[in-house]
């Protein structure tokens, strides 16, 4: 099965991110709807996008008290979005209630959405989760550790570097979905990520989604760069 490319809508609107599709060809691909669309455009741009054929990843980073998690996921699985996902941070208890406000969201004979944890950002360094945020493990040792509780409270899978994704298949099944954003090809610029890899490294690493944004979205040649990404992505185990 062909693993997802998610291509980041990260666009000021909602004409912008179709303008950005069509102008481009890029119809019905993977896409993932973050902070900055969804806060403009609401419900109406995932109903347009998954109307358009496109497996639509919602990205709002949830990370609240169980009950307003609860609620608010139930509202999101009745969009019938492929994938979501929280702050594996909010704790056990949390993840859990989303998982089960996903669960009765999802209309009857439907697949509930995936329920994601994001570990640690992709733009955090070790020295910021030492420093800033008082966290004394090592940067792998705490996204293995948030990994690992995640599961345990029945999320499918983790949002993090594929820097860590040997670490974290030590310990959790194969079934347990990575996926991963901060990916760049050979010289493209890092933005503010810090923990990078390209699509065939992440490939290689058995990771089972990737997403990608600037990379594509700021291209002087966006479908030819969409095309770049995708083949090396695909490339590896062919
Ligand atoms: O959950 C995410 O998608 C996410 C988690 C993370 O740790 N790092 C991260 O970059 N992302 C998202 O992935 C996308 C990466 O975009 P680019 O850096 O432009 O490729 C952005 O939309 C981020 O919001």
């Amino acid at each position: 099965m062909k693993k997802p490319l998610y291509l980041a809508l990260d666009f000021p609107s909602g004409s912008d991110a179709v303008r950005f599709i069509r102008e481009h060809e890029l119809e019905g691909i993977p896409v993932k709807i973050g902070m900055e669309l969804y806060y403009k455009e609401g419900a109406e741009i995932v109903k347009f996008l998954k109307e358009q054929g496109h497996p639509v990843f919602l990205d709002l980073k949830l990370h609240d008290i169980p009950n307003t998690v609860r609620s608010a996921m139930r509202n999101l699985a009745s969009l019938n979005v492929d994938v979501v996902n929280v702050h594996a941070a909010g704790g056990s208890e949390m993840i859990r209630a989303a998982k089960d406000g996903l669960l009765e969201g999802t209309g009857d004979g439907i697949n509930p959405p995936l329920l994601l944890a994001v570990t640690q950002l992709t733009s955090t360094t070790e020295r910021m989760l030492q420093e800033e945020l008082g966290i004394s493990m090592n940067l792998e040792e705490s996204v293995v550790r948030y990994a690992q509780m995640s599961y345990d409270a029945g999320a499918d899978g983790v949002v993090c570097s594929a820097h860590e994704v040997r670490a974290i298949r030590q310990e959790l099944p194969d079934s347990f979905h990575l996926l991963c954003p901060g990916i760049r090809l050979e010289n493209n610029s890092y933005h503010e990520q810090k923990r990078v890899v390209t699509p065939s490294r992440a490939r290689e690493l058995g990771v089972d989604s990737i997403v990608v944004g600037r990379g594509v979205t700021k291209a002087v040649e966006p479908q030819k760069m969409y095309q770049l990404f995708e083949k090396e992505w695909s490339y590896v185990n062919r």
